[in-house]
Protein backbone atom coordinates (compact mmCIF):
# COMPACT_ATOMS: atom_id res chain seq x y z
CA UNK A 1 0.00 0.00 0.00
CA UNK A 2 1.39 3.15 -0.77
CA UNK A 3 1.30 6.67 1.57
CA UNK A 4 -1.69 7.80 -0.88
CA UNK A 5 -3.98 5.21 -0.52
CA UNK A 6 -3.39 4.71 3.14
CA UNK A 7 -4.11 8.58 3.57
CA UNK A 8 -7.32 7.59 2.05
CA UNK A 9 -8.24 3.92 3.84
CA UNK A 10 -7.57 6.27 7.17
CA UNK A 11 -10.04 8.76 5.83
CA UNK A 12 -12.59 6.48 5.04
CA UNK A 13 -12.81 5.09 8.65
CA UNK A 14 -12.53 8.37 10.45
CA UNK A 15 -15.71 9.55 8.47
CA UNK A 16 -17.38 6.47 9.63
CA UNK A 17 -16.33 6.71 13.09
CA UNK A 18 -17.37 10.10 13.09
CA UNK A 19 -21.13 8.89 11.90
CA UNK A 20 -21.53 6.02 14.32
CA UNK A 21 -20.67 8.15 16.95
CA UNK A 22 -22.93 11.10 16.34
CA UNK A 23 -25.68 8.11 15.75
CA UNK A 24 -24.47 7.01 19.18
CA UNK A 25 -24.52 9.93 20.77
CA UNK A 26 -28.06 10.75 19.40
CA UNK A 27 -29.44 7.58 20.37
CA UNK A 28 -28.10 7.46 23.90
CA UNK A 29 -29.80 11.38 24.30
CA UNK A 30 -32.90 10.10 23.34
CA UNK A 31 -32.76 6.77 25.73
CA UNK A 32 -32.02 9.05 28.74
CA UNK A 33 -35.19 11.20 27.10
CA UNK A 34 -37.57 8.13 26.75
CA UNK A 35 -36.30 7.06 30.49
CA UNK A 36 -36.73 10.24 32.17
CA UNK A 37 -40.00 10.18 30.50
CA UNK A 38 -40.77 6.72 32.22
CA UNK A 39 -39.01 7.49 35.25
CA UNK A 40 -41.60 10.79 35.59
CA UNK A 41 -44.29 9.18 34.44
CA UNK A 42 -44.17 6.18 36.68
CA UNK A 43 -43.62 8.38 39.75
CA UNK A 44 -46.04 10.62 38.88
CA UNK A 45 -48.59 7.64 38.13
CA UNK A 46 -48.04 6.56 41.23
CA UNK A 47 -48.43 9.90 42.81
CA UNK A 48 -51.62 10.01 40.97
CA UNK A 49 -52.70 6.76 42.16
CA UNK A 50 -51.90 7.38 45.50
CA UNK A 51 -54.18 11.11 45.25
CA UNK A 52 -56.79 9.28 43.77
CA UNK A 53 -56.80 6.07 46.45
CA UNK A 54 -56.97 9.07 48.95
CA UNK A 55 -59.91 10.70 47.32
CA UNK A 56 -61.58 7.88 46.42
CA UNK A 57 -60.85 4.71 47.53
CA UNK A 58 -62.88 3.15 46.04
CA UNK A 59 -62.91 -0.26 43.28
CA UNK A 60 -65.35 -1.57 40.83
CA UNK A 61 -66.30 -4.38 38.71
CA UNK A 62 -69.09 -4.24 35.74
CA UNK A 63 -70.76 -7.11 35.13
CA UNK A 64 -71.81 -6.41 31.17
CA UNK A 65 -75.34 -8.45 30.14
CA UNK A 66 -73.54 -8.96 26.34
CA UNK A 67 -69.84 -9.40 26.93
CA UNK A 68 -67.43 -8.21 23.91
CA UNK A 69 -69.83 -7.73 21.60
CA UNK A 70 -71.76 -11.16 22.03
CA UNK A 71 -75.26 -11.69 21.53
CA UNK A 72 -76.03 -14.08 23.73
CA UNK A 73 -76.33 -12.87 27.46
CA UNK A 74 -73.31 -13.36 29.58
CA UNK A 75 -73.91 -16.45 32.69
CA UNK A 76 -72.21 -13.88 35.21
CA UNK A 77 -74.45 -10.79 34.78
CA UNK A 78 -77.84 -13.87 34.61
CA UNK A 79 -76.11 -14.69 38.05
CA UNK A 80 -75.89 -11.41 39.33
CA UNK A 81 -79.14 -10.05 38.13
CA UNK A 82 -81.10 -13.30 40.14
CA UNK A 83 -78.55 -12.63 42.73
CA UNK A 84 -79.84 -8.73 43.52
CA UNK A 85 -83.78 -10.06 42.97
CA UNK A 86 -83.89 -10.94 46.36
CA UNK A 87 -81.80 -7.66 47.48
CA UNK A 88 -83.02 -5.64 45.29
CA UNK A 89 -87.12 -6.50 45.62
CA UNK A 90 -85.92 -5.70 49.57
CA UNK A 91 -84.38 -2.39 49.36
CA UNK A 92 -85.18 -0.67 45.97
CA UNK A 93 -87.67 1.85 45.07
CA UNK A 94 -87.71 0.94 41.08
CA UNK A 95 -87.86 -2.49 39.89
CA UNK A 96 -87.67 -3.92 36.36
CA UNK A 97 -90.02 -6.55 35.45
CA UNK A 98 -89.85 -8.83 32.64
CA UNK A 99 -91.78 -11.86 31.62
CA UNK A 100 -89.20 -14.98 32.57
CA UNK A 101 -88.06 -16.36 29.55
CA UNK A 102 -86.89 -19.89 29.74
CA UNK A 103 -83.74 -19.18 28.65
CA UNK A 104 -83.13 -16.64 31.51
CA UNK A 105 -84.27 -19.15 33.72
CA UNK A 106 -86.86 -17.04 34.24
CA UNK A 107 -89.51 -20.26 33.50
CA UNK A 108 -91.65 -18.19 30.83
CA UNK A 109 -95.63 -18.38 31.63
CA UNK A 110 -96.98 -16.15 34.11
CA UNK A 111 -93.77 -15.58 36.26
CA UNK A 112 -92.16 -12.31 36.52
CA UNK A 113 -88.49 -11.57 36.44
CA UNK A 114 -87.78 -8.89 38.67
CA UNK A 115 -84.31 -6.93 38.91
CA UNK A 116 -83.43 -3.32 39.38
CA UNK A 117 -84.17 -0.91 37.48
CA UNK A 118 -81.53 1.41 35.70
CA UNK A 119 -80.37 4.34 37.91
CA UNK A 120 -80.86 1.99 40.91
CA UNK A 121 -78.25 1.59 43.53
CA UNK A 122 -78.34 -1.11 46.99
CA UNK A 123 -76.20 -2.47 49.67
CA UNK A 124 -74.79 -5.49 50.34
CA UNK A 125 -73.15 -6.85 53.43
CA UNK A 126 -70.38 -10.00 53.46
CA UNK A 127 -68.38 -10.91 56.14
CA UNK A 128 -68.67 -7.16 57.80
CA UNK A 129 -67.67 -6.04 54.24
CA UNK A 130 -70.49 -3.38 52.86
CA UNK A 131 -70.39 -3.37 49.14
CA UNK A 132 -72.63 -1.36 46.57
CA UNK A 133 -74.39 -2.92 43.57
CA UNK A 134 -75.99 -0.34 40.84
CA UNK A 135 -77.79 -1.38 37.97
CA UNK A 136 -76.77 1.30 34.35
CA UNK A 137 -77.06 1.05 30.78
CA UNK A 138 -75.36 2.28 27.81
CA UNK A 139 -76.08 3.10 24.44
CA UNK A 140 -75.89 0.54 22.14
CA UNK A 141 -72.96 0.10 19.78
CA UNK A 142 -72.72 1.96 15.95
CA UNK A 143 -72.11 -1.37 14.34
CA UNK A 144 -74.95 -3.09 16.00
CA UNK A 145 -76.78 -5.63 13.53
CA UNK A 146 -80.15 -3.90 12.24
CA UNK A 147 -81.93 -7.42 12.22
CA UNK A 148 -80.70 -8.35 15.89
CA UNK A 149 -82.59 -6.94 18.53
CA UNK A 150 -80.42 -8.00 21.28
CA UNK A 151 -78.06 -6.29 18.81
CA UNK A 152 -79.84 -3.22 18.98
CA UNK A 153 -80.78 -2.86 22.48
CA UNK A 154 -79.10 -1.36 24.91
CA UNK A 155 -76.03 -2.34 27.25
CA UNK A 156 -77.35 -3.10 30.50
CA UNK A 157 -75.03 -3.64 33.41
CA UNK A 158 -74.58 -3.73 36.98
CA UNK A 159 -71.85 -2.58 38.93
CA UNK A 160 -70.16 -3.54 42.29
CA UNK A 161 -68.37 -1.32 44.02
CA UNK A 162 -66.59 -1.81 47.37
CA UNK A 163 -63.44 0.00 49.22
CA UNK A 164 -59.84 -1.34 48.31
CA UNK A 165 -59.45 -2.78 52.24
CA UNK A 166 -61.87 -5.48 50.94
CA UNK A 167 -60.87 -6.18 47.46
CA UNK A 168 -58.95 -9.70 48.37
CA UNK A 169 -62.39 -10.56 50.00
CA UNK A 170 -64.58 -9.18 47.37
CA UNK A 171 -62.63 -10.43 44.09
CA UNK A 172 -62.10 -14.18 45.93
CA UNK A 173 -64.85 -14.84 48.15
CA UNK A 174 -68.07 -12.23 47.12
CA UNK A 175 -68.18 -12.57 43.51
CA UNK A 176 -68.07 -16.44 43.68
CA UNK A 177 -70.50 -16.77 46.59
CA UNK A 178 -72.55 -13.94 44.38
CA UNK A 179 -72.59 -16.17 41.39
CA UNK A 180 -73.31 -19.60 43.30
CA UNK A 181 -75.95 -18.05 45.07
CA UNK A 182 -77.63 -16.40 41.72
CA UNK A 183 -76.89 -19.71 40.23
CA UNK A 184 -79.18 -21.24 42.86
CA UNK A 185 -81.94 -19.01 43.00
CA UNK A 186 -82.16 -19.87 39.26
CA UNK A 187 -82.37 -23.06 39.71
CA UNK A 188 -85.46 -22.31 42.54
CA UNK A 189 -87.23 -20.28 39.76
CA UNK A 190 -87.08 -22.37 36.28
CA UNK A 191 -89.95 -23.68 34.67
CA UNK A 192 -89.16 -27.60 35.28
CA UNK A 193 -89.84 -30.19 32.75
CA UNK A 194 -91.26 -33.27 32.27
CA UNK A 195 -89.69 -35.48 29.84
CA UNK A 196 -90.64 -38.69 28.29
CA UNK A 197 -88.68 -40.59 25.42
CA UNK A 198 -92.14 -41.98 23.82
CA UNK A 199 -91.08 -42.13 20.20
CA UNK A 200 -92.74 -39.26 18.49
CA UNK A 201 -94.19 -39.87 14.50
CA UNK A 202 -91.27 -40.36 12.57
CA UNK A 203 -88.78 -40.44 15.40
CA UNK A 204 -87.73 -44.08 13.87
CA UNK A 205 -86.72 -42.62 10.17
CA UNK A 206 -83.64 -41.64 12.62
CA UNK A 207 -84.53 -38.10 11.45
CA UNK A 208 -84.94 -36.24 14.68
CA UNK A 209 -82.21 -34.96 16.64
CA UNK A 210 -83.94 -34.63 20.48
CA UNK A 211 -84.73 -38.06 21.66
CA UNK A 212 -86.68 -36.37 24.33
CA UNK A 213 -89.71 -34.51 24.03
CA UNK A 214 -90.87 -32.33 27.35
CA UNK A 215 -93.70 -30.79 29.20
CA UNK A 216 -94.00 -28.11 31.77
CA UNK A 217 -93.82 -30.16 35.13
CA UNK A 218 -96.76 -28.59 37.38
CA UNK A 219 -97.22 -31.68 39.63
CA UNK A 220 -99.27 -30.22 42.35
CA UNK A 221 -97.79 -33.03 44.85
CA UNK A 222 -95.77 -32.67 47.68
CA UNK A 223 -94.36 -34.14 50.69
CA UNK A 224 -97.25 -32.00 52.96
CA UNK A 225 -99.68 -34.07 51.01
CA UNK A 226 -98.24 -37.24 51.05
CA UNK A 227 -99.49 -39.84 53.58
CA UNK A 228 -97.20 -42.23 55.20
CA UNK A 229 -95.46 -42.91 58.60
CA UNK A 230 -94.28 -39.15 59.36
CA UNK A 231 -90.96 -40.70 60.68
CA UNK A 232 -90.23 -42.52 57.31
CA UNK A 233 -90.66 -39.15 55.93
CA UNK A 234 -88.48 -37.31 57.44
CA UNK A 235 -85.46 -39.68 56.98
CA UNK A 236 -86.36 -39.20 52.94
CA UNK A 237 -86.26 -35.72 53.11
CA UNK A 238 -83.10 -35.85 55.00
CA UNK A 239 -80.95 -38.47 52.72
CA UNK A 240 -82.48 -36.12 49.84
CA UNK A 241 -81.21 -33.14 51.70
CA UNK A 242 -78.04 -35.31 51.89
CA UNK A 243 -77.75 -35.94 48.43
CA UNK A 244 -78.44 -32.38 47.65
CA UNK A 245 -75.70 -30.73 49.64
CA UNK A 246 -73.23 -33.55 48.85
CA UNK A 247 -70.93 -32.46 45.79
CA UNK A 248 -68.02 -31.83 48.20
CA UNK A 249 -68.68 -35.79 49.36
CA UNK A 250 -68.96 -37.27 46.33
CA UNK A 251 -65.62 -35.56 45.26
CA UNK A 252 -63.88 -36.36 48.32
CA UNK A 253 -64.61 -40.08 47.62
CA UNK A 254 -64.69 -40.69 43.91
CA UNK A 255 -68.49 -41.16 43.60
CA UNK A 256 -70.32 -40.39 40.88
CA UNK A 257 -73.14 -37.71 42.20
CA UNK A 258 -75.72 -39.80 42.08
CA UNK A 259 -78.38 -41.57 43.96
CA UNK A 260 -80.43 -45.09 43.83
CA UNK A 261 -84.12 -45.15 45.01
CA UNK A 262 -86.48 -48.41 44.58
CA UNK A 263 -89.98 -47.59 45.94
CA UNK A 264 -91.93 -50.89 45.93
CA UNK A 265 -95.57 -51.71 47.21
CA UNK A 266 -98.93 -52.49 46.09
CA UNK A 267 -100.99 -50.24 43.45
CA UNK A 268 -101.97 -47.00 44.58
CA UNK A 269 -99.65 -46.65 47.28
CA UNK A 270 -98.03 -43.61 46.35
CA UNK A 271 -95.08 -44.84 44.89
CA UNK A 272 -95.39 -42.32 41.50
CA UNK A 273 -97.19 -39.58 43.98
CA UNK A 274 -93.58 -39.91 45.94
CA UNK A 275 -91.45 -39.14 42.48
CA UNK A 276 -93.66 -36.06 42.20
CA UNK A 277 -92.92 -34.81 45.78
CA UNK A 278 -89.20 -35.43 45.67
CA UNK A 279 -88.69 -33.46 42.60
CA UNK A 280 -90.97 -30.73 43.80
CA UNK A 281 -88.66 -30.49 47.03
CA UNK A 282 -85.53 -31.16 44.84
CA UNK A 283 -86.43 -28.70 42.10
CA UNK A 284 -85.35 -31.15 39.95
CA UNK A 285 -86.98 -32.22 36.24
CA UNK A 286 -88.18 -35.67 35.51
CA UNK A 287 -87.10 -38.23 33.08
CA UNK A 288 -89.89 -40.63 32.57
CA UNK A 289 -87.75 -43.66 30.77
CA UNK A 290 -90.52 -45.96 29.02
CA UNK A 291 -88.05 -49.09 28.42
CA UNK A 292 -90.43 -50.51 25.72
CA UNK A 293 -89.98 -47.46 23.51
CA UNK A 294 -85.94 -48.11 23.97
CA UNK A 295 -84.80 -50.75 21.21
CA UNK A 296 -81.78 -50.89 21.86
CA UNK A 297 -78.99 -50.65 24.90
CA UNK A 298 -76.75 -48.03 22.94
CA UNK A 299 -80.28 -45.78 22.43
CA UNK A 300 -80.91 -46.11 26.35
CA UNK A 301 -77.21 -45.02 26.60
CA UNK A 302 -77.97 -41.98 23.96
CA UNK A 303 -80.62 -41.29 26.26
CA UNK A 304 -78.33 -41.18 29.30
CA UNK A 305 -76.03 -38.68 27.74
CA UNK A 306 -78.90 -36.26 26.73
CA UNK A 307 -80.38 -36.13 30.67
CA UNK A 308 -79.07 -32.61 32.27
CA UNK A 309 -77.80 -32.54 35.56
CA UNK A 310 -80.60 -31.59 38.50
CA UNK A 311 -82.56 -34.31 37.51
CA UNK A 312 -84.50 -37.67 38.64
CA UNK A 313 -84.61 -40.00 36.13
CA UNK A 314 -87.77 -42.92 36.60
CA UNK A 315 -88.56 -46.12 35.54
CA UNK A 316 -91.86 -47.13 36.49
CA UNK A 317 -92.76 -50.59 37.43
CA UNK A 318 -89.48 -51.90 36.28
CA UNK A 319 -90.84 -55.31 36.46
CA UNK A 320 -93.38 -55.01 33.54
CA UNK A 321 -90.34 -53.15 31.07
CA UNK A 322 -88.50 -55.75 30.62
CA UNK A 323 -87.73 -59.40 31.43
CA UNK A 324 -85.27 -58.56 34.23
CA UNK A 325 -85.19 -61.39 35.50
CA UNK A 326 -82.82 -63.16 33.19
CA UNK A 327 -79.17 -63.67 34.27
CA UNK A 328 -76.14 -61.23 33.65
CA UNK A 329 -74.46 -62.03 29.74
CA UNK A 330 -71.53 -64.18 28.89
CA UNK A 331 -69.37 -62.45 26.23
CA UNK A 332 -70.96 -64.32 23.38
CA UNK A 333 -74.32 -62.86 24.33
CA UNK A 334 -73.01 -58.95 24.83
CA UNK A 335 -71.74 -60.03 20.77
CA UNK A 336 -74.98 -60.99 19.52
CA UNK A 337 -76.80 -58.10 21.39
CA UNK A 338 -73.98 -55.73 19.23
CA UNK A 339 -75.22 -57.26 16.29
CA UNK A 340 -79.22 -56.92 17.30
CA UNK A 341 -78.18 -53.49 18.12
CA UNK A 342 -77.88 -52.96 14.54
CA UNK A 343 -80.56 -54.72 13.40
CA UNK A 344 -82.72 -52.42 15.91
CA UNK A 345 -81.05 -49.19 14.49
CA UNK A 346 -83.09 -47.88 11.69
CA UNK A 347 -80.38 -45.43 10.96
CA UNK A 348 -78.18 -48.30 10.29
CA UNK A 349 -80.75 -50.27 8.60
CA UNK A 350 -82.21 -52.02 10.83
CA UNK A 351 -85.94 -53.37 11.07
CA UNK A 352 -88.23 -50.99 11.89
CA UNK A 353 -90.34 -52.89 14.20
CA UNK A 354 -87.22 -54.50 15.94
CA UNK A 355 -88.90 -55.10 19.54
CA UNK A 356 -86.75 -53.57 22.68
CA UNK A 357 -83.81 -54.83 23.04
CA UNK A 358 -82.70 -53.54 26.10
CA UNK A 359 -80.80 -55.98 28.33
CA UNK A 360 -80.35 -57.01 32.37
CA UNK A 361 -76.40 -56.08 31.84
CA UNK A 362 -77.52 -52.89 29.79
CA UNK A 363 -79.82 -51.21 32.33
CA UNK A 364 -77.25 -52.20 34.88
CA UNK A 365 -74.66 -50.27 32.90
CA UNK A 366 -76.80 -47.76 32.60
CA UNK A 367 -77.07 -47.08 36.75
CA UNK A 368 -73.05 -47.84 37.84
CA UNK A 369 -71.33 -47.84 34.55
CA UNK A 370 -68.70 -45.49 33.20
CA UNK A 371 -71.22 -43.72 31.31
CA UNK A 372 -73.31 -42.89 34.31
CA UNK A 373 -71.04 -41.16 35.47
CA UNK A 374 -71.56 -38.09 33.25
CA UNK A 375 -73.67 -35.05 33.92
CA UNK A 376 -74.06 -35.02 38.27
CA UNK A 377 -76.86 -34.48 40.94
CA UNK A 378 -79.31 -36.81 39.09
CA UNK A 379 -81.52 -39.48 40.97
CA UNK A 380 -82.47 -42.59 40.00
CA UNK A 381 -85.67 -43.90 40.71
CA UNK A 382 -87.51 -47.43 40.20
CA UNK A 383 -90.73 -48.53 40.86
CA UNK A 384 -92.49 -51.59 41.16
CA UNK A 385 -95.33 -53.65 42.35
CA UNK A 386 -93.25 -56.94 42.62
CA UNK A 387 -90.12 -56.04 44.57
CA UNK A 388 -89.50 -60.22 44.29
CA UNK A 389 -89.04 -60.28 40.86
CA UNK A 390 -86.07 -58.04 40.16
CA UNK A 391 -82.70 -59.38 39.48
CA UNK A 392 -80.82 -58.54 42.91
CA UNK A 393 -78.19 -56.89 40.55
CA UNK A 394 -80.51 -54.91 39.84
CA UNK A 395 -81.48 -53.69 43.52
CA UNK A 396 -78.09 -54.26 44.70
CA UNK A 397 -76.67 -51.30 47.35
CA UNK A 398 -74.69 -48.78 45.15
CA UNK A 399 -77.60 -49.50 42.41
CA UNK A 400 -80.51 -48.79 44.69
CA UNK A 401 -79.19 -46.84 47.67
CA UNK A 402 -81.82 -46.36 49.33
CA UNK A 403 -85.43 -49.00 49.44
CA UNK A 404 -88.46 -47.34 50.51
CA UNK A 405 -91.70 -49.78 50.75
CA UNK A 406 -95.00 -48.17 50.45
CA UNK A 407 -97.77 -50.20 52.12
CA UNK A 408 -101.21 -50.45 53.03
CA UNK A 409 -102.96 -47.48 55.15
CA UNK A 410 -102.19 -47.52 58.55
CA UNK A 411 -103.28 -45.30 61.22
CA UNK A 412 -101.13 -42.24 60.70
CA UNK A 413 -101.68 -42.41 56.88
CA UNK A 414 -105.20 -42.59 57.41
CA UNK A 415 -105.43 -39.81 60.37
CA UNK A 416 -103.15 -37.24 57.39
CA UNK A 417 -105.56 -38.73 54.69
CA UNK A 418 -109.25 -37.67 56.75
CA UNK A 419 -107.80 -34.43 57.89
CA UNK A 420 -106.57 -33.39 54.27
CA UNK A 421 -109.53 -34.45 52.56
CA UNK A 422 -112.11 -33.30 55.28
CA UNK A 423 -110.44 -30.63 56.31
CA UNK A 424 -111.10 -30.33 59.58
CA UNK A 425 -110.52 -31.65 63.04
CA UNK A 426 -112.27 -35.32 62.20
CA UNK A 427 -110.62 -37.05 65.14
CA UNK A 428 -113.88 -36.74 67.69
CA UNK A 429 -115.96 -38.41 65.05
CA UNK A 430 -117.24 -41.79 66.76
CA UNK A 431 -116.86 -43.28 62.78
CA UNK A 432 -113.13 -42.08 63.06
CA UNK A 433 -112.87 -44.57 65.70
CA UNK A 434 -114.64 -47.45 63.91
CA UNK A 435 -112.94 -46.70 60.81
CA UNK A 436 -109.52 -46.95 62.69
CA UNK A 437 -110.45 -50.10 64.03
CA UNK A 438 -111.26 -51.88 60.88
CA UNK A 439 -107.81 -50.70 59.16
CA UNK A 440 -106.09 -52.67 62.14
CA UNK A 441 -107.20 -55.71 60.36
CA UNK A 442 -108.26 -54.50 56.90
CA UNK A 443 -105.70 -54.11 54.27
CA UNK A 444 -106.48 -51.01 52.53
CA UNK A 445 -104.55 -48.85 50.36
CA UNK A 446 -104.15 -44.85 50.56
CA UNK A 447 -106.07 -44.54 47.14
CA UNK A 448 -108.89 -46.33 48.39
CA UNK A 449 -109.19 -44.97 51.28
CA UNK A 450 -108.58 -41.25 49.61
CA UNK A 451 -111.81 -42.06 47.28
CA UNK A 452 -113.51 -42.73 49.87
CA UNK A 453 -112.90 -40.03 51.81
CA UNK A 454 -113.36 -37.69 49.06
CA UNK A 455 -116.66 -35.47 49.20
CA UNK A 456 -118.84 -36.40 46.33
CA UNK A 457 -121.50 -33.87 46.52
CA UNK A 458 -122.06 -30.45 48.26
CA UNK A 459 -124.10 -32.07 50.92
CA UNK A 460 -121.68 -34.70 51.89
CA UNK A 461 -119.91 -34.23 55.33
CA UNK A 462 -117.00 -35.67 57.13
CA UNK A 463 -119.96 -38.21 58.83
CA UNK A 464 -120.74 -39.07 55.16
CA UNK A 465 -117.74 -39.47 53.97
CA UNK A 466 -116.18 -41.71 57.12
CA UNK A 467 -119.24 -43.94 56.70
CA UNK A 468 -118.61 -44.34 53.06
CA UNK A 469 -115.10 -45.55 54.14
CA UNK A 470 -116.10 -47.97 57.19
CA UNK A 471 -118.70 -49.84 54.82
CA UNK A 472 -115.99 -50.18 52.60
CA UNK A 473 -113.81 -51.27 55.01
CA UNK A 474 -116.64 -53.83 56.26
CA UNK A 475 -117.05 -55.42 53.00
CA UNK A 476 -113.05 -55.75 52.44
CA UNK A 477 -113.24 -57.53 55.87
CA UNK A 478 -115.94 -59.91 55.03
CA UNK A 479 -114.37 -60.94 51.75
CA UNK A 480 -111.13 -61.72 53.52
CA UNK A 481 -112.75 -63.56 55.64
CA UNK A 482 -114.57 -65.81 52.91
CA UNK A 483 -112.32 -69.12 52.30
CA UNK A 484 -110.59 -69.18 49.30
CA UNK A 485 -113.19 -71.13 47.05
CA UNK A 486 -116.20 -68.70 47.63
CA UNK A 487 -114.25 -66.17 47.19
CA UNK A 488 -113.54 -67.31 43.65
CA UNK A 489 -116.89 -69.04 42.69
CA UNK A 490 -118.11 -65.48 43.41
CA UNK A 491 -115.14 -63.75 41.02
CA UNK A 492 -116.11 -66.58 38.95
CA UNK A 493 -120.07 -65.62 38.84
CA UNK A 494 -119.26 -61.95 38.38
CA UNK A 495 -117.40 -62.95 35.19
CA UNK A 496 -120.47 -65.30 34.22
CA UNK A 497 -118.73 -68.42 34.41
CA UNK A 498 -120.96 -70.89 36.01
CA UNK A 499 -120.05 -74.42 37.02
CA UNK A 500 -120.97 -77.87 34.99
CA UNK A 501 -123.30 -78.82 37.63
CA UNK A 502 -124.87 -76.07 37.91
CA UNK A 503 -123.74 -75.13 41.46
N1 LIG B 1 -99.61 -42.23 50.32
C1 LIG B 1 -100.41 -41.43 49.62
N2 LIG B 1 -100.64 -40.18 50.06
C2 LIG B 1 -101.44 -39.35 49.37
N3 LIG B 1 -102.07 -39.70 48.24
C3 LIG B 1 -101.85 -40.93 47.77
C4 LIG B 1 -101.02 -41.85 48.43
N4 LIG B 1 -100.99 -42.99 47.74
C5 LIG B 1 -101.77 -42.81 46.70
N5 LIG B 1 -102.29 -41.57 46.70
C6 LIG B 1 -103.18 -41.00 45.69
O1 LIG B 1 -103.60 -42.07 44.88
C7 LIG B 1 -103.39 -41.85 43.52
C8 LIG B 1 -102.56 -42.96 42.93
O2 LIG B 1 -101.29 -42.98 43.54
P1 LIG B 1 -99.96 -43.39 42.78
O3 LIG B 1 -100.17 -43.28 41.33
O4 LIG B 1 -98.83 -42.63 43.36
O5 LIG B 1 -99.84 -44.92 43.16
P2 LIG B 1 -98.72 -45.94 42.73
O6 LIG B 1 -98.20 -46.54 43.98
O7 LIG B 1 -97.76 -45.28 41.85
O8 LIG B 1 -99.58 -47.01 41.94
P3 LIG B 1 -99.10 -48.01 40.77
O9 LIG B 1 -98.29 -49.06 41.42
O10 LIG B 1 -100.38 -48.52 40.24
O11 LIG B 1 -98.34 -47.19 39.80
C9 LIG B 1 -102.73 -40.51 43.39
O12 LIG B 1 -103.64 -39.61 42.84
C10 LIG B 1 -102.39 -40.07 44.78
O13 LIG B 1 -102.78 -38.75 44.97
MG1 LIG C 1 -97.30 -45.55 39.82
Amino acid sequence: MDALAAYSWFGQLSVVVSVVAVCWTMVWQNLEHIRLQQFFARNFNRRARRLAAIVDPFLSVTFEEYEGGRIKSSDAFKEVRSYLTTASTRGVRHLRAESGGERDGGGGGDRLLLSMAKGEEVPDSFRGATVWWSADAAPPPRDAVPWSRASRAERRFYRLEFHESHRDLVLEEYIPHVRKQGRAIMVQNRQRRLYTNISREGYDDGWYEDVWTHVPFDHPKTFDKLAMDPEKKKEIIADLDMFRNGKEYHDRVGKPWKRGYLLYGPPGTGKSTMVAAMANYLKYDVYDFELTSVKTNTELRKLLIETKSKSIMVFEDIDCSLDLTGKRKTKEDEDKEDDDDKDADPRRGGKKDAKSKVTLSGLLNFIDGLWSACGEERLIVFTTNHVDKLDPALIRTGRMDKKIEMSYCDFESFRFLARMHLDEDVEGHELFGAARALLQEVNMVPVDVGEHLTRKSVDDDAGTCLARLVKALEKAKEEAAKPEAAQAAEEDEAKGIVAKDGN
